[in-house]
């Protein structure tokens, strides 16, 4: 009974066989050669090599004070002169970088020249390494082999050129997480969830009594059900533009008492901030991180503004307006009672050029058309609850409308894996209708399999030869 789920079995053996096959590919490499520095004038540059041959081909070129045998071994640096093979003009005074496999960027075979910086020297070098034997290396070729050979999964291959990519310290953040494989465990983590599924589908066919198989089904749809929620998470991280490190520096500020603190409690669904009836309670910065449909806010609620004598309370509202100088966001409260007052408009008047919203707070005591003032306003009541959908819909809206500075994604980062999962949920999807419409377990396993391989697009686990050079011409040369 068990080889009714061999289609399964089978995959997971021509995934191995694919890997050994990859292994021995190794042996297949011919030597690389690329500029691996930017172009133009630069204190060095670097004309890389990787291969088998790359220690022949520059013992060929290279001339060492120490004669012949200059060589002594892995992971030391030389120094020498680059010549031409056949004439052997100097062409440039060089350091040399030796790195034998495995322990290298490629793990083949790696000889790094470091030249003087400039175009002509780097061009002449890496001319000369060609005519000594070398390929001229394709964009990406280096990182390709790092992940054809198995140091890094195709995220971390792909993280690489995010790295070089990277505008702001937190999108480097985020490539430098996926680098370092926290993106590949993730999904390799759902991706055994699937194989657990399986082995449960497995034991249903072993077992057929009714009872067990009932008990089976849902426990198996519970765990599908699981898998699902897990991508969807996954999703609408990458759907909301991404999950950001930092989140959008939310001030919440106003005049004493309007209900700022009582605000900054609604939104978080929890008694953070002390509310009393007292102008001026609040005095010392409350900072709290909340997650608004994917985009991470960090709010900050602030001591009420107005001029006061109490040296605390000054203090405090000194600090409120350093707040307001850094923040992304504003969300300025004003009392439906009293409207916008002078020292809101000197507060509008002021960060005019910052994202503003402006919250008419206390609706549950007053309606109000508020006047328009330039900026939106939400109606809401901190008290009740009621508007505060409408605000955190509207805080979204102008999250992802306006041109914020904010920062990338931390999980998927990248139209290639969020589409794989988008995929891999689907296949989940047809799985637990399949479940519960009783179809045979060989079938199940056909959409599972079906899931967990387009999970494997992502870490290149079940990737194709098409796809992997579509990623890699992306690159730059000698990447
Ligand atoms: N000169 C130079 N600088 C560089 C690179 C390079 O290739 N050459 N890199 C290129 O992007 C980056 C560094 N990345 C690297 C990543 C892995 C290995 C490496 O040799 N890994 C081996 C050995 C590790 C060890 O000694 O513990 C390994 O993983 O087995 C080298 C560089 C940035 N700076
Ligand atoms: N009826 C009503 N009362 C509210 C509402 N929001 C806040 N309050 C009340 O207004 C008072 C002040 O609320 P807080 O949240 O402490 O106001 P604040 O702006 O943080 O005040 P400071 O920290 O002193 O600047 C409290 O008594 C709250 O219960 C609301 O929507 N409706
Ligand atoms: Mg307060």
């Amino acid at each position: 009974m068990k080889n009714r789920l061999g289609f399964f079995k089978g995959n997971v053996s021509n995934v191995i066989i694919h890997a050994i096959h990859v292994g021995c590919c190794l042996m297949l490499y011919d030597t690389i050669a690329a500029v691996s520095t930017p172009l133009g004038e630069g204190g060095i540059g670097i004309v890389r090599i990787s291969g088998e041959e790359a220690l022949e081909i520059v013992k060929k070129i290279f001339v060492s004070p120490r004669g012949k045998d200059w060589y002594k071994g892995s992971h030391r640096m030389y120094y020498g002169h680059i010549v031409h093979p056949v004439h052997r003009g100097i062409i440039d005074e060089v350091l040399l970088s030796v790195m034998k496999a495995p322990h290298t960027y490629t793990r083949e075979d790696v000889v790094e020249i470091n030249c003087h910086g400039g175009t002509v020297p780097l061009r002449e070098v890496l001319k000369t390494v060609i005519e000594a034997g070398a390929r001229q290396g394709l964009p990406g070729e280096f990182t390709k082999r790092a992940f054809l050979n198995g140091r890094l999964d195709l995220t971390q291959a792909e993280s690489v050129i995010d790295i070089i990519r990277a505008k702001t310290d937190s999108s480097l953040r985020v490539a430098m997480n996926q680098l370092k494989g926290a993106l590949s465990g993730k999904i390799t983590n759902i991706q055994d969830q699937m194989l657990g599924l399986l082995a449960g589908l497995e034991a249903a066919i072993d077992f057929p009594e009714d009872e067990v198989e009932e008990k089976t089904k849902i426990e198996m749809m519970k765990s599908a059900e699981l898998i699902k929620i897990q991508l969807e998470e996954l999703i609408t991280g990458a759907e909301t533009g991404k999950i950001y490190r930092e989140g959008i520096r939310t001030v919440i500020a106003g005049r004493p008492n309007v209900g700022k603190s009582s605000l900054l409690n609604a939104l978080l669904r929890e008694n953070r901030a002390i509310v009393t009836e007292i102008p001026g309670t609040t005095r010392d910065i409350i900072e709290e991180m909340l997650n608004i449909r994917g985009i991470p806010l960090k709010l900050i609620d602030t001591a009420g503004i107005r001029e006061t004598e109490d040296i605390v309370e000054k203090i405090g509202v000194e600090k409120t307006r350093e707040s307001l100088e850094g923040a992304d966001l504003v969300l300025l409260v004003v009392d439906v009672l009293t409207g916008i007052t002078g020292e809101d408009k000197r507060v509008l008047g002021r960060f005019k050029d910052k994202k503003i919203l402006v919250i008419m707070n206390k609706i549950d005591l007053q309606e109000n058309d508020p006047a328009d003032c330039g900026f939106p306003v939400v109606k809401l009541s901190a008290l009740t609850g009621e508007g505060l959908k409408i605000l955190e819909d509207k805080i979204v809206e102008v999250a992802l409308a306006g041109g914020m500075n904010m920062p990338e994604a931390v999980t998927v980062s990248n139209v290639r894996h969020q589409t794989s999962i988008i995929n891999a949920k689907k296949n989940m999807e047809d799985f637990i209708v399949s479940l519960k419409a009783d179809l045979p377990p060989d079938l199940l396993s056909v959409e599972l399999r079906a899931a967990w391989e387009s999970l494997g697009e992502i870490t290149g686990s079940t990737v194709t030869e098409d796809l992997l050079d579509r990623i890699f011409t992306d690159f730059c040369i000698g990447k």
